[in-house]
């Protein structure tokens, strides 16, 4: 069962190894080609080299013996030869370096886009998937050790070649040495491929905890995080966390490195007995005269030569499993596949004649036991300001992911002018919806570019980011601070200069007005401003979105009140809902947090 098990992981390996290349030769078949041949064509140049060393020797042996040296004779041809040999590996190996190289340049680019590629396409949900994260960690990270596999496939292809051609010069002069040999570096090679194995299972098991690692050192030494980590005085705690699962990590490992170390050794004591008996025994060939001076040499050289070139084949079949085995990560994250999406839907209303309509709408989240939203009922007619005013967790952000379809309702549907959102073609409805998060980016990019990066499509229209930028007042950060559209903002790259949160805002306003999206959603993004400043956000908003439908998500229950309509989520479904006086006059929940927040401007 357990051997099964093994073929059948080596199995797999195998075909990942066959999926791998397939990735390669698309990076660039030509580059793949080359490189095969100049190795083919390096292979058995050692071989030749060997031989001809042989022919020289044996040559100066007979000139010892009185044989005549002319200008032009065999032996300067020889010299020449060998010469020529010596020039042509050298231009070969760079050659092959050069090959291998932009090869590697290339994938690693390929990859990488792939990689991005693949999880623009997947559903939103599998980002918010601890194991998930996961797999795309490792496929991201894994990229050098994609490079170098493709070195070191293409390097074992040509050692196996050379070594068939030693192994074969060797056998011709001397079977039994050749048996030998093999017999000798096979216990060295079975407990390298034994411990690696070990060790790749050790690092997999380690794979969350060496995120939290990550995360520690991300905590301890960021731009983004220093100012609180300083003023909370963390430094200490978090490099105490940090020690507590490294010193973890370092002793797992230090202890299966010293087992390594040990039966390596033992092993290697072993095989080095083995390949003296071999060399005592080519040794008595040449004192028994059953071979030359040049023969002896040769045999030497070539015996000495086969078996480094075994040792490193055998050592990096260990490491190129090692290394397949890893490549499973990369394609388990390409074998994530995105939830399939009907062909292409309907192309979204211009203009919207109903709205929306949430009928009975209930979401839970994949691994959350209780019902994020339930019981749903809810319009918003085109035109329609909507505010959707809750407490913590009552499900606010979540309607705005149902309306984008990041998620899809677990019961109920939502109706967009009468007919089901899963009818819509999803790039079309994400194109008409303007959303601004609450954590939307801050993009280390030019002004301008945080612009335009709303609406890729005209990223080259200045008129319209202009326009944009004045509408969203953003315009005015660029007066105040003597900068125009081309400054780059933000912290992380040099001659950025950052913004505060509300500054910020404006320009993630710009952002979504610039859209031109028939329905625009504020996600809360007012939470870092004070009172005076969420309220005119508020109202730049409803000025942006006049002529659009909206939804502007709150906590604030007093700059809502201009809203057409408000909503009052509790646990996820609605407790009231109505215009900010005909709230007042129930007297219920609104009423009460109103006066309440009010309360506490007076
Ligand atoms: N990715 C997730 N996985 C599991 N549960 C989630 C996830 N996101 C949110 N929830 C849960 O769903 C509920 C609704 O969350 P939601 O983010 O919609 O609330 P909210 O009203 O926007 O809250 P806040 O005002 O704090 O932003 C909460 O109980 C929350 O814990």
């Amino acid at each position: 069962m357990q051997k099964e098990k093994r073929f059948r992981r080596i199995f797999n390996s195998l075909s990942y190894l066959v999926k791998f290349f397939r990735m390669v030769w698309e990076t660039s078949p030509k580059l793949m080609i080359a490189n095969s041949f100049l190795r083919v064509l390096r292979a058995p140049i050692p071989l030749l080299q060997l031989y001809v060393g042989k022919l020289i020797l044996d040559k100066i042996v007979s000139l010892n013996q009185g044989a005549e040296l002319s200008y032009f004779s065999s032996f300067w041809k020889l010299i020449i030869i060998e010469f020529c040999l010596v020039v042509l590996a050298d231009i070969i190996s760079r050659l092959t370096n050069l090959a291998d190289t932009l090869l590697g340049d290339l994938f690693t680019n390929e990859s990488a886009i792939k990689i991005m590629n693949h999880a623009s396409k997947l559903d939103f949900e599998y980002f918010e998937d601890s194991n998930f994260f996961d797999k795309l960690e490792r496929a991201k990270s894994q990229t050098g050790r994609r490079t170098m596999l493709v070195t070191q496939v293409f390097t074992q292809f040509q050692d196996i070649i050379m070594v068939l051609f030693l192994a074969f010069g060797l056998i011709i002069f001397s079977p039994i040495t050749t048996l030998i040999l093999l017999i000798a570096i096979t216990p060295t090679f079975l407990s390298e491929f034994h411990f690696n194995n070990k060790l790749y299972k050790l690092y997999r098991r380690q794979t969350v905890r060496r995120r939290l690692l990550d995360y520690y050192q991300f905590l301890g030494a960021s731009d983004d995080t220093i100012k609180e980590v300083k003023l909370f005085g963390l430094s200490d705690y978090l490099i105490e966390n940090y020690r507590k699962i490294a010193d973890k990590f370092f002793l797992s490992n230090k202890k299966l490195l010293l087992s390594k170390t040990f039966w390596g050794g033992l092993f290697s004591v072993i095989s080095v007995v083995g390949y003296y008996i071999g060399y005592i025994y080519v040794i008595y060939q040449a004192y028994n005269q059953h071979i030359t001076i040049g023969g002896l040499v040769f045999l030497a050289g070539s015996f000495n030569k086969l078996k480094g070139q075994l040792e490193v084949i055998l050592f990096r079949f260990s490491v190129i499993y090692q290394s397949t085995v890893s490549l499973k990560d990369f394609f388990e994250f390409f074998d994530v596949q995105p939830t399939p999406k009907s062909a292409k839907g309907l192309m979204f209303p211009t203009p919207m004649k109903i709205g929306f309509y949430f009928d009975n709408v209930g979401f839970k989240y994949k691994k959350s036991n209780s019902w994020a939203i339930r019981n749903l009922n809810l319009s918003i007619s085109v035109g329609e300001k909507v505010a959707v005013v809750g407490k913590n967790g009552a499900g606010k952000t979540t309607l705005v992911k149902l309306i984008s379809r990041l998620y899809e309702p677990t019961e109920g549907s939502i109706f967009l002018d009468g007919i089901n959102l899963k009818e819509y073609d999803l790039e079309d409805l994400r194109k008409n919806i303007g959303i601004i998060f609450q954590d939307f980016i801050r993009y280390q990019m030019s002004f301008g570019e945080n612009i335009t990066i709303g609406n890729i499509a005209e990223r080259k229209n200045i008129d319209k980011m202009i326009l944009a930028s004045v509408a969203s007042q953003a315009d005015s950060i660029l007066r105040k601070l003597n900068i125009n559209y081309g400054q780059l903002l933000g912290r992380r790259f040099p001659n950025g200069v950052d913004l505060s949160g509300g500054e910020w805002q404006k320009i993630a306003l710009a952002r979504a007005y610039i859209r031109e999206a028939q329905f625009l959603i504020l996600d809360e993004p007012t939470s870092a401003l004070d009172a005076k400043s969420e309220y005119e956000t508020f109202q730049r908003f409803l000025k942006l979105s006049s002529d659009k439908t909206s939804i502007i998500i709150s906590h604030r229950f007093s700059t809502v009140r201009t809203a057409d309509k408000i909503i009052v989520l509790m646990d996820g479904a609605i407790k009231e809902s109505g215009t900010h006086n005909e709230l007042l006059e129930i007297d219920g929940h609104y009423a009460e947090l109103f006066n309440l927040q009010a309360l506490g401007f007076r």
